[in-house]
């Protein structure tokens, strides 16, 4: 699909896509983001920023009140092109270091400071309303409770989920190279336990009113992107196109 397939509109716009750890939602709202000519957010990674940040301030993650004082303090700065998205503290470039083992054990300590959240909130929307070069086209925002607290009124709302299956066996070939039993295992604490914890502070099991649902389990990540922007043009053009197919094929509902 080309940019042009989603007609300008007069406002920009913005897209929610929320979904557990493994679903896909970062490559592919970012790759949404990119044929479609719009911003993108990845809100885990500014959870993760700040996690990187109290970790290195050494603050105890135990001390709620000082976790929260440190984020709503913290110097952090998102780039929003989906083909050079990055993370800064202080100036200093974190993307690679949030990834690491280390960081996303703890990040949900931090995620559920309620506090963090009400912070992190505010920022977020200021980011999906900023753009970037005052050319603002829109924005790709993902996360947990994009759909349903940061923007709720977005013009397209995705709730995208895989079986835990297959996103055990995503994350462990995207970090240990391999699907196999020893990996998958490897990679348990970190979608499993995870998404127990962070499912306290949010929803992203189960599509909100008005969220549409796209199950990708069964689908690669190409039938993926290609799904969800047949959905986006059904939604903002109110017109079928050929690509319903492909959405057809992942079962959106
Ligand atoms: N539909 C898909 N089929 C197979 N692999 C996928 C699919 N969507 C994403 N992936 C891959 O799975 C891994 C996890 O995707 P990611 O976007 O990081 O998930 P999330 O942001 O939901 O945690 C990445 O290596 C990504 O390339
Ligand atoms: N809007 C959001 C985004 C992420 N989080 C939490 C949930 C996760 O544990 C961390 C990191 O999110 P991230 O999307 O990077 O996690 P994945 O590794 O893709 O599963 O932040 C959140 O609570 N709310």
């Amino acid at each position: 699909m080309s940019a042009q397939s989603v007609p300008t509109q007069a406002r920009p716009l913005v897209i929610a896509v929320d979904g557990p750890s493994g679903s896909g939602k970062s490559s592919v709202s970012r790759e949404v983001a990119r044929r479609l000519g719009l911003e993108y957010l990845d809100t885990g990674a500014m959870y993760r920023a700040a996690t990187w940040s109290v970790v290195e301030a050494g603050i105890d993650l135990a001390d709620a009140a000082a976790v929260a004082e440190h984020v709503r303090n913290l110097d952090l700065t998102m780039a929003t092109d989906p083909t050079a998205p990055g993370v800064r503290v202080a100036g200093h470039d974190v993307s690679a270091a949030i990834r690491e083992t280390r960081i996303s054990s703890i990040v949900s300590k931090v995620a559920t400071n309620l506090d963090v959240r009400a912070e992190m909130l505010k920022r977020q929307r200021d980011l999906i309303t900023a753009g970037r070069n005052g050319t603002h086209q829109g924005c790709v925002a993902e996360g947990r409770d994009i759909t349903t607290v940061v923007a709720p009124d977005a013009d397209v709302r995705l709730l995208l989920t895989a079986s835990e299956e297959a996103r055990l066996a995503r994350r462990a070939k995207e970090l240990h190279g391999s699907a196999d039993a020893a990996s998958v295992e490897a990679t348990r604490d970190q979608i499993v336990r995870r998404d127990s914890d962070d499912s306290t502070v949010s929803n992203f099991e189960v599509a909100a009113d008005g969220v549409m649902h796209l199950d990708s389990s069964a689908l690669d990540f190409e039938q993926t992107v290609d799904a969800v922007l047949a959905a986006i043009t059904r939604i903002v053009t109110g017109s079928v196109t050929d690509l319903d197919e492909h959405a057809r094929a992942g079962a959106v509902s």
